[in-house]
């Protein structure tokens, strides 16, 4: 896979109010553009093993309940390590896949760390994920301890009241204050769409994280009534790539929560492609943070190489 030896860290460059108080978006185009997306075959067949294949690179393989435990996060580790069937990938003509990274909470980072010993890299959620309601100092020491812990890419939720409020600046702020926080590694900035009432409300949220130093920005926590979407996810890249025109800064993109078909997949990697281009179809810069996803795609491959599908709990779960 060729990564972008020029590629530049984004950071800081200032809050442009007046750029995102007049930020406008036509909800009726977002979702006529998202209904053509559905209605036809994103990828021709030859080409989708290959881009099934750079979907499982692009994951990151996430488990965030409340009953997670270091067996169940060690399991999916190994399954990030090695996430298709050895058979699989020979009929396939691959001898190395892993997944992006894997997602989990603070205290999962330490079982994460033992079996992936540094192969791939950590996202931890963070800033009291999923609400993001505690103090300012907590949210940040969170943070610091999850680097500590060997995260070396942090999950960030944002206020949503700043969103709500139209508070830019406090949004700005506590961004700036996340990305220092991490330091060398690199911050998701999770909007929480499904909470954020309106399609001018994501793009407005999307570039003050931008903005503010933001290395991705994130759909979803998962757990949000309503979590990744194809419109929100076209306003949120068209942002990304408005961003980049501006600043020269290549931001990623992450579609997360209810992603768990091959399809819907395959639906978020031409948006990727079509709105941004090739370079951004790389974990560098796109994301897919998904739970079970990656079961449904190695049903699809294993159609694929065999012409049958076996039934979903043949491939191992996390
Ligand atoms: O960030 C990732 C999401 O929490 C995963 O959501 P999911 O369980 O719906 O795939």
């Amino acid at each position: 896979m060729t990564q972008n030896l020029d590629f530049k860290r984004n950071t800081a460059v200032g809050l442009d109010l007046g750029w995102v108080n007049s930020l406008k978006v036509n909800r009726n185009a977002a979702d006529r553009r998202a209904a053509s997306l559905a209605a036809r075959r994103t990828v021709k067949k030859e080409y989708q093993a290959a881009w099934l294949v750079r979907a499982i690179q692009c994951i990151d393989l996430t488990s965030l309940s409340g009953d997670d435990t270091p067996g169940r996060v060690e399991r999916l580790c190994r399954k990030a390590m090695r996430p298709l069937r050895s058979d699989l990938m020979a009929a396939l003509g691959l001898t190395e896949l892993t997944t992006g990274a894997v997602c989990v909470y603070h205290e999962m980072i330490k079982p994460a760390a033992h079996v992936l010993q540094g192969r791939l890299p950590i996202a931890a959620v963070s800033t009291a994920f999923p609400a993001g309601l505690s103090s300012l100092e907590t949210k940040i020491r969170e943070i610091e301890l999850s680097v500590a812990a060997g995260a070396s890419e942090i999950d960030i939720v944002i206020t949503r009241q700043h969103v709500l409020t139209g508070n830019w600046q406090a949004l700005y702020d506590e961004m700036v204050a996340y990305r220092q926080a991490c330091g060398d590694a690199h911050v998701k900035a999770i909007l929480a769409t499904g909470d954020l009432v309106t399609l001018e409300n994501v793009a407005k949220a999307s570039w003050v994280c931008m903005m503010a130093g933001a290395d991705f920005i994130k759909t979803s926590t998962g757990k949000e009534g309503v979590n990744a979407t194809i419109p929100v996810s076209l306003v949120m890249v068209r942002a990304i790539r408005e961003y980049y025109e501006r600043t020269g800064f290549m931001v990623g993109y992450k579609p997360a929560g209810g992603v768990s078909t091959a399809k819907a997949a395959l639906q978020y990697l031409t948006v990727m492609k079509e709105e941004l281009g090739n370079e951004w179809l790389q974990p560098h810069l796109f994301r897919i943070g998904a739970s079970s996803l990656l079961t449904d795609i190695e049903r699809q491959l294993e159609h694929y190489v065999t012409g049958s599908y076996s039934a979903a709990h043949r491939h191992a779960q996390p």
